[in-house]
């Protein structure tokens, strides 16, 4: 399975880095939408993200097709369409997005926001929920993402674990 490094972060401030992006959105709209996603966490959580762009970060990013240099290529559109390590070093957090999907910011095909947020769950050291409404429940399916913040579950979750 996925790397098990240690449950969480001791840090307080977390650098990620987006080394491939998509050709589907603007990577203005992907690093807005990449630093939305780990605001929803930073906004419950005593716990910053910093966006770098060289040298490694803690949490590396990428939207990669097929095999991407791991033990879990991708599958085609559908299918995964991402996944997270848990924290840890070397590749702990590091968050890979499967750019046979079809990318959005609204409601149609697969939603960023929505997966990048349940991706960085897992980085963060969270695992699946039971509730249907959770972020982190296993299965994706679209919700208004204006406004949107961490639903209750994940956040009793997430302070659990950094709170
Ligand atoms: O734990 C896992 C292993 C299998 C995965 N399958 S996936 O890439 O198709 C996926 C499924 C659901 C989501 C999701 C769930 C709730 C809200 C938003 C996205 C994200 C990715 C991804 C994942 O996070
Ligand atoms: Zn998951």
């Amino acid at each position: 399975g996925h790397f098990q490094g240690s449950p969480r972060w001791k840090q307080s401030v977390v650098t990620y880095r987006i080394t491939e992006y998509t050709s589907q959105l603007s990577k203005k709209e992907v690093d807005t939408t990449i630093a939305k996603a780990f605001q929803l966490y930073s906004d419950v959580i005593p716990l910053d993200f910093k966006q770098i762009y060289s040298g490694t970060a803690d949490i590396m990013i990428l939207f990669k097709a097929g095999y991407h240099g791991d033990f879990y290529p991708f599958d085609g559109p559908n299918g995964v369409l991402a996944h997270a390590n848990a924290p840890g070093p070397e590749q702990g957090g590091d968050t890979h997005f499967d750019d046979d999907e079809r990318w959005t910011l609204h409601s149609r095909d697969i939603n960023l926001l929505l997966v990048a947020a349940h991706e960085f769950g897992h980085a963060l050291g969270l695992e699946h929920s039971k509730d249907p409404l959770a972020l982190m429940y296993p299965t994706y399916r679209y919700v208004n993402t204006n406004g949107y913040t961490l639903p209750h579950d994940d956040r009793l979750g997430v302070q659990a674990l950094y709170g």
